[in-house]
């Protein structure tokens, strides 16, 4: 298998859990610099991408057209550019691609859970807080924590979060994402973290995952890079392959 970000903070760490797997041989490990070409010719079967949303794109469709299975935990996708991997996917049969915006456990369970409380409550709002070296916010995570939440609470036909601001400075009630509102903090000394909180008149829950170290979501990419030779077509969510999609 092959890694493109391979010097990166994540892409480094999958380097060594790909090296430390007794059933998986790192064949090529790619940094910015170094050509695509690079993994077919090592024959790569299954590419990892932790690269950065500018190029994420263009290496996935690569990756099918050259037939190599893609397991993208790079964040930055949209509906439209998802669209266009699954059209592309329409037309090579047997590829699979993976984008999964966290491949952490815990945190695919904090989306899970989020989206099966979020009809009984009035009010969410999420808080997502990372290291202060990450470039996109709010993060991919919860952006799919908040689309995930909207749909259960549109399903249930849950009204949006009340909210009577009528003033208030650029920014202070954080982004709307699908009509949920989302908090970025960005801290030294975080590594990657997410509230979901979940209020009703006199009560709160609130649902919270924490990944202090990258090795948090190395179980998930192992099981993905094992899993996408066999799951053609594109898979959003690392929740598909866990049975909690
Ligand atoms: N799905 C998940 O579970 C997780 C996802 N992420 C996401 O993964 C991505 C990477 O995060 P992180 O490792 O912290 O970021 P880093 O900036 O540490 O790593 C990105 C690496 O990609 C390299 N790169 C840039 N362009 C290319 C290219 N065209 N081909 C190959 N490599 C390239 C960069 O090189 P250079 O610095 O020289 O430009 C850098 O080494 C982010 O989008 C982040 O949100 C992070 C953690 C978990
Ligand atoms: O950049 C990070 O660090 C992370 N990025 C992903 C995201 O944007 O959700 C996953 C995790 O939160 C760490």
């Amino acid at each position: 298998m092959a890694v493109l970000g391979a010097a990166g903070r994540m892409g480094s760490t999958t380097v060594r859990a790909v090296e430390a797997a007794p059933d998986l041989e790192l064949v090529a490990a790619l940094d910015a610099t170094d050509d695509l070409a690079k993994v077919t010719a090592a024959g790569a079967q299954v590419a990892v991408d932790f690269t950065v949303p500018s190029v994420t794109e263009g290496n996935v469709h690569a990756l099918v057209d050259a037939g190599v299975h893609a397991v993208v935990g790079t964040t930055g996708w949209d509906d439209a550019s998802r669209a266009r991997v699954r059209d592309h996917l329409a037309d090579r049969p047997g590829v699979g691609v993976l984008i999964a915006p966290n491949f952490a456990l815990g945190a695919v369970l904090t989306m899970a859970f989020a989206a099966r409380a979020a009809r009984w409550f009035e009010s969410v709002e999420i808080v997502e807080l990372h290291h202060p070296d990450k470039v996109d916010a709010p993060s991919g995570t919860a952006m799919h924590t908040a689309h995930a939440v909207a749909h259960a609470r549109r399903a249930a036909g849950v009204a949006p979060s009340p909210d009577a601001t009528e003033q208030s400075l650029d920014g202070a009630r954080g982004a709307l994402v699908d009509d949920v509102r989302v908090h970025a903090v960005r801290l030294r000394g975080l590594t990657a973290h997410e509230e979901v909180l979940l209020g009703n008149p006199g009560e709160q829950l609130t649902i919270r995952h924490d990944s202090f170290d990258r090795v948090s979501f190395m179980p998930g990419v192992l099981l993905a890079v094992r899993q996408m030779p066999s799951r053609p077509g594109l898979t959003v969510g690392l929740e598909h392959l866990l049975d909690l999609g």
